[in-house]
């Protein structure tokens, strides 16, 4: 069936479930060989995605978006309609003019603030915030969304605290200082998080929420025993690490509430799997292989399927000023076992729950 436009998805078989096609709304494509080999699952599952800027060196200038872009669309494969939604690195040097362009373009749909050390590829992140207030008053101007990695990189702070110590002492001071900003809470862990956003009512002239936040699968599905049952298990670390059980009930509680604030980013962020399964692995969960599945999986932990088209395919547009996605997917109950590891950048990778069966799938020729 193809789902028309704030259509609710279908629900009348216990056995399928039918979507409006999705988007991801926060998702790591990398460059060369290794996006030819993580794009074409993410182009099967959804519509569109929001990419992140975080390659090496960053996206952080609009002709550096433009070609970066075109690489994601030469990419693609033949008979795929994918849109990449780009994004900008700010930097200590992003200057007010380079909001303006960025907005005129079209193109460029947000710009993504890592603070420096906090993450993969965040070394040339933002030293410290008011050096990017001129910029940020741009983006309040212009409605230009800051999506941000929220976490403090205070070595002081313990790494599971990184997150809820960042909104205390920035985020609180960055609201009041710009209001109107539209901002997106990235990847959020904890219950703190989830608080902060379901706290803030304001809405843009659209009707739209100003602040928001995405919650990706691996978030939804695991505490942070995960990384520890029965000894160092490396695919399940990634940044904001994974927090205790009590913040996980938290994080279904907004995703599952219908709640407009929350909404889909797998933040699928492969690494090769001989740089996860080392001395010092790299932080990221690569969920792009079967996300919609593990998404699935999450919300029948709370019989909230029917909240899941507005989840993935709904909240996000809207925060967006996107217009909602035609067509749709598909997904069988059926049981099938996730590979134990996938082709990947000339090596291999291997996906959440590799080896494991899941009880959603993608409907196949999708
Ligand atoms: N989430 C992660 O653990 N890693 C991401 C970066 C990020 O989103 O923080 C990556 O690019 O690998
Ligand atoms: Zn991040
Ligand atoms: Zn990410």
């Amino acid at each position: 069936m193809s789902a028309l436009p704030f259509s609710p998805p279908d629900m009348t078989s216990n056995s399928t479930l039918t979507l409006t096609r999705p988007d991801d709304f926060h998702l790591h494509l990398r460059d060369g060989a290794a996006m030819r080999d993580a794009l074409p699952w993410t182009a099967r599952q959804f519509a569109r995605a929001i990419v992140m800027p975080n390659l090496k060196p960053p996206v952080v200038h609009l002709r550096q978006a433009l070609d970066y872009r075109a690489r994601i669309v030469a990419a693609l494969p033949e008979d795929s309609d994918f849109t990449p939604l780009m994004t900008l690195y700010l930097t200590d040097d992003t200057t007010p003019a380079m909001v303006t362009e960025a907005k005129n373009s079209g193109v460029v749909h947000a710009f993504k603030l890592y603070p420096a050390g906090a993450t993969t590829n965040s070394d040339s992140g933002v030293t410290e915030l008011k050096r990017i207030y001129p910029a940020l008053d741009a983006m309040q101007q212009v409605g230009m969304p800051l999506l941000i990695h929220g976490e403090v990189t205070d070595p002081e702070v313990d790494v599971f605290d990184r997150e809820a110590v960042f909104i205390e002492r920035h985020l609180i001071a960055l609201r009041r200082a710009f209001p109107e900003l539209k901002i997106v809470l990235e990847h959020i862990t904890t219950a703190q998080a989830a608080a902060f956003i379901q706290e803030a009512h304001d809405r843009d002239a659209q009707g739209a929420p100003l602040l928001a936040a995405t919650l990706t699968a691996h978030h939804l599905l695991h505490n942070r025993n995960a990384m520890f049952k029965g000894g160092m298990r490396p695919h399940y670390y990634c940044l904001p690490v994974l927090k205790r059980e009590t913040h996980r009930q938290a994080l279904l509680d907004v995703a599952t509430s219908g709640d407009d604030r929350f909404f889909l980013g797998t933040d699928s962020a492969p690494h090769a799997r001989n740089t996860k399964e080392t001395a010092c692995g790299c932080a990221g969960c690569f969920t792009a292989a079967n996300a919609l599945e593990l998404y699935c999986a999450a919300f029948e932990q709370r019989n909230a399927l029917h909240r899941l088209d507005d989840f993935a395919s709904r909240f996000g547009a809207a925060f967006y000023g996107l217009p909602r996605n035609t067509g749709s997917i598909t997904l069988e109950r059926r049981s099938w076992q996730v590979p134990d590891t996938l082709p990947y950048a000339d090596a291999d990778i291997v996906p959440l729950h590799a080896g494991e069966a899941m009880e959603w799938q993608v409907q196949v020729g999708v």
